[in-house]
C-alpha cells in the first residue's frame, strides 16, 4: 500500500499541556489507567458514539480534554458507564495520536480548518459517469484533499449502464489513481474481479479494465476495503447510498443509537458514520473479527472540500518522479510560474509532460468557482 507522509499532522495529535507544573501535585486527576478504548462512530450535538468491546456506548467529551477536537474515526479511552444501556453517558478522556486527518475548510475563504475524519487511509470518491454529470473539477479538488490528507484515493465510477467510464479514466490514467467501475450497486458485476493482494492499480490492471468497461464485483469491491478505513464522498444522486448500503446491510442499526439520543431522523446527521464492515464469514452467521475487514466512512455533509489550507508541498509529495525536480525551484513556488524548474525537469526527461500537466491542474484546481 503506498502511503503519503502525514507529518504535518503533529499538531492535531498533540493533546493541549495540563497544568501540573502550576498546581499541586494531589489535584493532578488520576491517569484513568482502567479507561476502556473505543471507536468513535458518528457524532452529532456534542454526543459520540463509540464502539467499546462490539457495544455502542454514547459518550462526551471529559472536560479535561479542553478544546481538544473529537472526530469520526478517532481512537479513543473511555470511562464511566460503559454498559451502552439506554440512557447512559459515558466520559471521552483521551484521544489517541492519529494516523491522518482529513480536514477541509467550510469555505476557501475561510481560515479555520476543520478535521472531518481521523485515521482514514483510503478515499472514495464516487462519480456518477451519468445523472449527473461527472464534474472533473470536483473530482480534483477531491484528489488534493486526498493527497493532503495521506489518503490514497480509489475512483468509484457509478451508473456505467449509462455512459461509458473510458472518457473519465483517459483524463485520470496520469495520475495512476486506481479506480472501479460501477453499475446498479455492487452485484451485477461479471467482468474484472480484483483478488486478494491484486489491488488494481492505475498503471498495470487499471487500464484494462478501462478499456473493458468490466465492473467490479461485491467480492472485488470488499477486497480493495479489506483491513482499511475508507472514507466516502460523493455529490448528491452519485450512487453513494447504493454502494454503501450494499456493502454495510445493516447500516440503519448503526444511526439507531444516536437517534434514540437526540430524536432526530434518522438521515438528518450531518456528522460522518463510521460503519464496520464484515467479514465473509460474519455475514454468514459465524463470529469475526470486527475490525478485520475494514471501515466504511459515510460522509453526508462532505461533497465538496474547502482547499484554503492546503500546502502544495503535501499534494507535490504524491508525486515523487515531479517531486525531485522541484529542488531547484524558487523559494515558495507556486509550480506554476515562469521560474519553476518542472518544466526543464519534464523536457530533460525525467519526468512524464501529462504527469506536470495534471499535477498542475490539480493545484489550480484549489481556486474555488463558481458551480465547484
Ligand atoms: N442507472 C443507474 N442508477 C443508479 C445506479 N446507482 C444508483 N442509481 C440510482 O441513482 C439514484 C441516487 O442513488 P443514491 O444511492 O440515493 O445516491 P446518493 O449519492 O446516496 O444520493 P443522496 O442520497 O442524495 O446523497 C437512485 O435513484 C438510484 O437508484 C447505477 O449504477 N445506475
Ligand atoms: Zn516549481
Amino acid at each position: 500500500m503506498r502511503r503519503y507522509d502525514s507529518s504535518s499532522d503533529e499538531d492535531d495529535i498533540r493533546v493541549r499541556p495540563g497544568r501540573r507544573g502550576s498546581r499541586p501535585r494531589t489535584r493532578t486527576r488520576p491517569k484513568h489507567e482502567d479507561a476502556a478504548f473505543g471507536h468513535v462512530l458518528t457524532i452529532d450535538r456534542g454526543r459520540l458514539t463509540c464502539l467499546v468491546d462490539g457495544r455502542e456506548v454514547v459518550a462526551m467529551k471529559a472536560r479535561e480534554l479542553g478544546r481538544k477536537g473529537v472526530v469520526v474515526g478517532d481512537q479513543v479511552a473511555l470511562v464511566g458507564d460503559l454498559s451502552g444501556d439506554e440512557g447512559t453517558l459515558a466520559r471521552i478522556v483521551r484521544v489517541e495520536p492519529r494516523a491522518s486527518t482529513l480536514r477541509r475548510t467550510a469555505d476557501d475563504d475561510d481560515p479555520f480548518e476543520r478535521v472531518i475524519v481521523a485515521n482514514a487511509d483510503q478515499l472514495a470518491i464516487v462519480i456518477a459517469l451519468a445523472d449527473p454529470e461527472p464534474r472533473p473539477r470536483l473530482i480534483d479538488r477531491c484528489l488534493v484533499a486526498a493527497y493532503d490528507a495521506g489518503l490514497e484515493p480509489l475512483l468509484v465510477l457509478t451508473k456505467a449502464d449509462l455512459a461509458p467510464a473510458k472518457p473519465l479514466l483517459d483524463v485520470y490514467a496520469p495520475l495512476g489513481v486506481r479506480h472501479v467501475v460501477t453499475a446498479h450497486g455492487l452485484d451485477s458485476g461479471t467482468g474484472w474481479d480484483a483478488e486478494d493482494g491484486a489491488v488494481p492499480d492505475g498503471e498495470a490492471t487499471g487500464g484494462e479494465a478501462a478499456e473493458e468497461d468490466g465492473r467490479v464485483t461485491e467480492a472485488g469491491m470488499r477486497a480493495l476495503l479489506r483491513g482499511r478505513v475508507t472514507v466516502f464522498v460523493g455529490h448528491s444522486g452519485v450512487g453513494k447510498t447504493t454502494l454503501v448500503n450494499a456493502l454495510v446491510p445493516g447500516r440503519a442499526r448503526a444511526t439507531g443509537r444516536v437517534n434514540a439520543v437526540t430524536g432526530r431522523g434518522r438521515h438528518t446527521t450531518t456528522s460522518a458514520l463510521a460503519l464496520p464492515l464484515a467479514e465473509e464469514a460474519e455475514r454468514a452467521g459465524a463470529p469475526g473479527d470486527p475490525e478485520g475487514a475494514g471501515w466504511v466512512i459515510d460522509t453526508p455533509g462532505v461533497r465538496s472540500f474547502g482547499l484554503a489550507h492546503i500546502d502544495p508541498s503535501r499534494v507535490i509529495h504524491a508525486f515523487p518522479d515531479l517531486e525531485e525536480g522541484t529542488a531547484d525551484c524558487p523559494r515558495a513556488c507556486s509550480h506554476d510560474e515562469p521560474d519553476c524548474a518542472l518544466d526543464a525537469w519534464v523536457a530533460e526527461g525525467h519526468a512524464d509532460p501529462a504527469r506536470l500537466h495534471s499535477l498542475r491542474r490539480l493545484l489550480a484546481s484549489r481556486e474555488r468557482r463558481e458551480g465547484d
